[in-house]
């Protein structure tokens, strides 16, 4: 079933070791068929160059294995939380890229410093609030798609326009309207935490943007009236 949902799902994870966004078997990229509300994800602890699209799991929204031999990703009920609290998205990255790791270690925003952020978040990248020890030990996974959406909402941040978030002490999860499209988002992600850190060390005192050119960039590719690239 869903085998080409798989096979999309498969070359999205494939591109995450191609753009140096993990290592060894971190990270994971799933997508959703939002007719029927069933989930392709990468399989457990499976090293990427051993990767087969039919090696794909597909889980339910409560997390049962519809279809697949192997364990899903351990990371599996975070997606799931994602998937059910942000209705437009369609598919979801997770991955320890380092300098949107530095950010999220260090317990920081990824400011909106320029328009190459601008380009795609429509403000900062958040990070989330440390978990509680209780949370962490009662189900970690499940209590970090819970903290990823209690700071959307009490950020009163649109997912739809910063696809990004930073899980503090852990690493980035971003997602959009398709696997490929998460993905992208994780690459851009990784760009801006990089050059972000490095514009800190030159002028912290000259870091976040003014909202025109934030609007000005974003509202270019995005908005109603979007003009970038061939748009007619
Ligand atoms: O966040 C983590 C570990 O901290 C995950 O990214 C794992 O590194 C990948 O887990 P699987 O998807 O292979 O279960």
């Amino acid at each position: 079933m869903l085998e080409k949902l798989k096979q999309e799902v498969y070359e999205a994870n494939m591109l995450l070791p191609k753009y140096n966004l993990v290592t060894f078997t971190w990270g994971n990229v799933s997508g959703i068929d939002r007719d029927s509300n069933l989930i392709v994800i990468k399989p457990s602890g499976i090293p990427y160059e051993e990767l087969k699209p039919e090696q794909m799991v597909v889980v339910d929204l409560n997390g049962n294995v519809v279809e697949g031999d192997l364990n899903p990703s351990s990371d599996t009920a975070t997606h799931i939380i994602l998937y059910k609290e942000f209705p437009n998205i369609k598919g979801i990255v997770h991955t320890h890229s380092p300098w949107a790791v530095t950010f999220a270690q260090a317990g920081l925003d990824v400011p909106a410093a320029g328009t190459t952020h601008a380009d795609t978040f429509y403000g900062p990248v958040p990070v989330t609030r440390a978990m509680k020890e209780e949370e962490v030990i009662r189900d970690y996974e499940k209590q970090t798609g819970d903290v990823i959406v209690e700071t959307f909402k009490e950020r009163q941040i649109d997912p739809d326009q910063v696809p990004a978030v930073l899980v503090n002490d852990h690493g980035p999860f971003t997602w959009g309207k398709s696997a490929i499209d998460a993905v992208h988002h994780s690459v851009v992600l990784e760009e801006v935490a990089k050059m972000t850190y490095h514009t800190l060390q030159l002028n912290p005192y000259q870091i976040d943007m003014d909202q025109y050119l934030l609007d000005k960039h974003y509202l270019r590719k995005h908005g109603k009236n979007a003009y970038y690239g061939q748009k007619k």
